[in-house]
């Protein structure tokens, strides 16, 4: 599998927070899921992958090249889907695709216009006008209208319609058909990616926690359930996020610290993605 993305031991400070040396790839020709919670560092690691930050150390390199001697070309082959604050709220989707199209070589006007009568969009309307759902989608024809090979996403899917996120979906799936393109996107609906994401990578407080085959993922973790009286069977095991109710406790428990036959006694279930981040993120209150 070639990666269309490297990042080796990426850190950036900020003042409180910080991405602390962050290493993942992204495979040509799959779809992978960028999960963590608020503030877990998923922009932060997003912009500086876009060179919209500068990394304070390690090495980012897409399609085998670094920004710092191949900005112009790597950028042109990323299609990123920016937040609308990207565009010129005042003019016209028309007039913000005449400014913003001379940037790219490979712009595909037929395209562009493709994608506008397949989102229902019309040139003549002012950006600022546009609803939230209408503005994603004005977003990714600007985005997919130079035939980019690596496609960019934060949070595409938040505050759409379930149809339009349907939609989204859907087409995210078809432009990933060829092999040749890789789709990297991050949100907080999780069940978007148990539908559509083949990689996941996971990050939490600036650190990657997991990275790899989605499947995997959810494989290795099991959720564990007992009654109050079974609770002593945990004394010791380093489970994740323990939840104590009014009949017993649940938790979490990752199966390459704990192997599952420590936990034979216990019922046992396969998680959701979102059981993991839930979990994941207590571990701050235990
Ligand atoms: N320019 C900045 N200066 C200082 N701190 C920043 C800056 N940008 C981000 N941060 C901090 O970095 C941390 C991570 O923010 P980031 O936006 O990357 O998180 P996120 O995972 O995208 O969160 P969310 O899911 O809420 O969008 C936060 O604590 C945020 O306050």
């Amino acid at each position: 599998m070639e990666n269309i993305v490297e990042v080796r031991g990426l850190t950036k400070q900020f003042k409180g927070f910080a991405l602390n040396n962050l290493n993942f790839d992204i495979k040509k020709g799959f779809i992978t899921g960028f999960i963590g919670a608020n503030g877990a560092g998923k922009t932060t690691t997003i912009r500086c992958l876009m060179d919209l930050i500068r990394a304070d150390q390690g090495e980012i390199r897409l399609f085998g090249e670094s920004h710092k001697n191949h900005t112009v070309e790597i950028k042109e082959r990323i299609g990123f889907v920016y937040d609308a604050d990207f565009y010129y709220e005042e003019l016209t989707i028309e007039k913000n695709k005449r400014i913003l199209a001379p940037f790219y070589a490979k712009w595909d006007d037929e395209l562009f216009y493709y994608y506008l009568r397949k989102f229902q969009l019309n040139t003549a309307q002012r950006v600022k006008h546009l609803s939230k759902g209408m503005r994603m989608k004005f977003s990714l024809a600007m985005a997919l209208s130079h035939h980019p090979d690596f496609i960019v996403m934060d949070e595409p899917t938040a505050g759409l319609d379930p149809i339009v996120r349907r939609e989204l979906l859907d087409m995210m799936q078809d432009l990933i058909q060829d092999e040749e393109k890789a789709i990297f996107f991050s949100t907080h609906i999780t069940t978007d990616l148990e539908k559509i994401a083949d990689f996941i990578v996971f990050i939490h407080q600036g650190e990657i926690i997991f990275q790899g085959e989605k499947d995997e993922f959810t494989e290795r973790y099991v959720l564990v359930k007992g009654t109050t009286d079974q609770r002593t069977l945990l004394d010791g095991l380093p489970v994740i996020g323990l939840r104590t109710t009014d009949v017993g406790f649940e938790c979490l428990a990752d199966t390459a610290e704990i192997p599952l036959d420590h936990l034979s006694k216990l019922f046992i279930e396969k998680p959701t993605l979102e059981d993991i981040m839930y979990y994941t993120g207590r571990r701050e209150f235990e």
